[in-house]
């Protein structure tokens, strides 16, 4: 293990979440076995990797999480596939690191875990805490999350606290506590075992059609698009691929601190006091993983993009209206960039382009009622009138 912030090295440790010598976030160096192959793997899902998973573990605590479909676009792209993150157990991309995290902090005897949340990281502690027997603590943003996740918390049963501000305010309670007091297991991104889990998006996107040309995924507390980096980058040390797809992060206009230093070619973030967007999950001003992710970006060549409410709104109606797939506002965010990336040449229509599409549109039934569409109070004796206008109207005649 390597702190990013001071270099320190340490053996692996699955107790070490962040550098003991200067507090900074660690990075897991996995040495990938020299004989792996996806041929010899069996089972499904993220223990189908556990070869290329650091860490050991006495218990795994597993809802059938990842395996998720990817899916080949009809009629935006054909070389643009979405990889479904929103089918996991509990909805999102974070049951891949909670089977991880979880799964660690059981096999080291912790009984207690928590984290802040803008809502899906919170349903995923929450129902992983169920399933292992321990107790869970969750800290939320009072007002800034969308109803689904929320009662996906309420349902799972954990201890759910509220605080007046951001979820940046709840983080950084979060990691206070978890310096102050040990004895809580922290189920956030700046575990890095939970990011292991995560990784194994990118071995899935391989075993199903090789290494694309680039993945788009939206960046929030910017954990993921550094896992997903780390996955491509371990199939090569394993010598099983030979190139690593250009990362491309989105952050929405108002909450993008990493997109707004690359455009202005910082090397650090623009944080901000007031993240403001549609997109509850992305609403991050101080992302914690800032570090992880430039990297991932910078050393894939590939770059951030911004993107605005009404284009995550669109492209989330997009999605659905043009492909059948129901992702929340954050996970569009990958399809408004895709498009923005198009328009400027930052890939090209006949590049394969994953997009990850993080979470299931059920999470946010408020950002789905945006949408317009027709919804007509009617007698029932004029259904039959209606319909046949609209189909004649629509064949023309
Ligand atoms: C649905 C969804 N998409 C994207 C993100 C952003 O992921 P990350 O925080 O790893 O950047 C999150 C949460 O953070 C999320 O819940
Ligand atoms: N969108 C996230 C924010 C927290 O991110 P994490 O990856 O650090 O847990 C959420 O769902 O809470």
């Amino acid at each position: 293990m390597k702190c990013l912030e001071c270099g320190y090295e340490k053996e692996i440790d699955q107790n070490a979440i962040l550098c003991p010598k200067c507090g900074g976030l660690m990075e897991i160096l996995v040495e990938p076995p020299k004989d792996f192959s996806f041929d010899s793997l069996k089972g499904r899902g993220v223990w189908r990797y556990q070869r290329m998973i650091a860490g050991e573990y006495k218990k795994i605590v597993s809802i059938n999480e990842g395996g998720t479909p990817l899916i080949r676009s009809c009629n935006i792209n054909k070389n643009m596939y979405m990889k479904y993150e929103g089918v996991n157990p509990t909805g999102s991309f974070k049951d891949r690191g909670m089977t991880v995290a979880v799964s660690s902090a059981v096999s080291n005897n912790y009984k207690t875990v928590i984290a802040a949340s803008t809502g899906n990281t919170a349903a995923a502690a929450a129902a992983y805490a169920s399933r292992a027997g321990i107790k869970s603590f969750i800290v939320l943003p009072k007002g800034k999350v969308a109803l689904g996740k929320l009662a996906q918390s309420i349902l799972y049963g954990t201890t759910i606290m509220e605080v007046e501000g951001s979820f940046d305010v709840a983080m950084g309670a979060v990691m206070k506590l978890y310096k102050d007091l040990k004895v809580v297991y922290p189920l956030n991104s700046f575990n890095p075992w939970r990011l292991e889990g995560q990784k194994t998006i990118a071995f899935e996107i391989t075993e199903e059609i090789g290494v694309p040309d680039a993945v788009i995924v939206p960046v929030g507390n910017a954990g993921n698009i550094y896992a997903i980096w780390k996955g491509f980058t371990e199939l090569v040390k394993a010598g099983v691929t030979e190139k690593i797809p250009r990362m491309i992060g989105v952050q929405a206009e108002g909450a993008s601190p990493i997109a707004k230093a690359f455009i202005e070619g910082s090397q650090s973030p623009l944080f901000t006091d007031n993240p403001e967007t549609v997109a509850t999950a992305i609403r991050i001003g101080k992302p914690v993983n800032w570090r992880k992710a430039m990297k991932a970006v910078r050393e894939s060549r590939g770059t951030m993009l911004v993107v605005s409410d009404n284009e995550i709104l669109k492209a989330q109606r997009d999605l659905a209206r043009k492909e059948g797939v129901g992702a929340e506002p954050a996970s569009s965010a990958s399809l408004a960039g895709y498009y923005k990336a198009l328009d400027r040449k930052i890939v090209y229509p006949d590049e394969k382009v994953v997009l990850i599409l993080t979470g299931h549109s059920l999470k946010d039934p408020e950002s789905m009622g945006k949408a317009e569409t027709k919804r007509i109070l009617i007698n029932p004796s004029f259904i039959e009138k209606i319909i046949l206008e609209e189909v004649n109207e629509n064949d023309g005649s």
